[in-house]
């Protein structure tokens, strides 16, 4: 489903909207709500929001675990830390202990190393070892997603849930969920707003089916259950 929204203050305003009401749904039948964020600049308007007295009230945070879709293998005071930035924009605020929060980078250990850890942290706290219930991605203008980048071999992975692996164009490595976990999640949730963002959505909606162009083509949830929050100018070369 593609949702398009004027601008994007309305399609935070809506995407905090789902937030709450997936939060509460799976609090009300399972007593936890797992969530794996997204990273980028897309997500911090919907962060900020849910941090405000507006929002903050109306989960009870403790029953949260927070995870990473991907992450840039950097510390988290660096300013290109996915965790970092979700921390400034909204953990730090919220009463979620400690133990629930998953950043995807660990001091002292190699990436790939970390991934593997990661895989057993999420079989310990997701129902049946890999089912999220909600995953926010964002999508790159190469139309990437988490870190599933074009022509990248992780884009193939099949058996595990997290990849590390060297990103040469970015020099940096890169942790991931991979496609085949993300697509196990109840519902996906795609922020998508800007101009720059208005070619690679339409090549990952309406163009050719080439996934390893364009990678975001690979999220297709098991439940259907997707939801592109888009606004009016990312859809701008879209049918609908
Ligand atoms: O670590 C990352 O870079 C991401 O998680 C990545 O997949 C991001 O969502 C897109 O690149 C969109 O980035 P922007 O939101 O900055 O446009």
């Amino acid at each position: 489903m593609i949702q398009v929204f004027e601008n994007k203050d309305i399609l935070n305003k809506q995407t905090a909207d789902l937030f709450i009401e997936k939060a509460q749904e799976a609090i009300d039948k399972r007593d936890k709500f797992t969530v794996a964020l997204t990273g980028g600049s897309s997500p911090a308007g919907l962060y900020k929001l849910l941090a405000s007295s507006a929002y903050k009230e109306q989960v009870d945070w403790s029953k949260v675990y927070v995870f990473w879709g991907d992450e840039r293998w950097v510390p988290l005071d660096d300013e290109k830390s996915n965790a970092g930035a979700a921390f400034k924009d909204f953990l730090n605020d919220l009463p979620i202990p400690n133990d629930h929060i998953f950043p995807m980078w660990k001091k002292n250990i190699e990436p790939e190393a970390y991934a593997k850890e990661y895989e057993a942290i999420l079989e310990d706290h997701l129902e049946l070892g890999d089912i999220f219930d909600l995953i926010l991605l964002g999508m790159g203008d190469d139309g990437h997603t988490a870190s599933l980048f074009p022509n990248q071999k992780v884009l193939n992975e099949k058996e595990k849930k997290v990849a590390a692996y060297y990103l040469a164009p970015q020099n940096m490595y890169r942790i991931t969920l991979t496609a085949p976990l993300i697509n196990k999640a109840r519902k996906i949730v795609f922020i998508v707003f800007g101009e720059k963002k208005t070619n690679a959505l339409y090549e990952v909606i309406e163009g050719e089916r080439n996934s390893t162009l364009y990678p975001s083509q690979l999220i297709q949830p098991v439940s259907g259950n997707i939801v592109w929050m888009v606004d009016k100018v990312a859809a701008g070369k879209l049918s609908i």
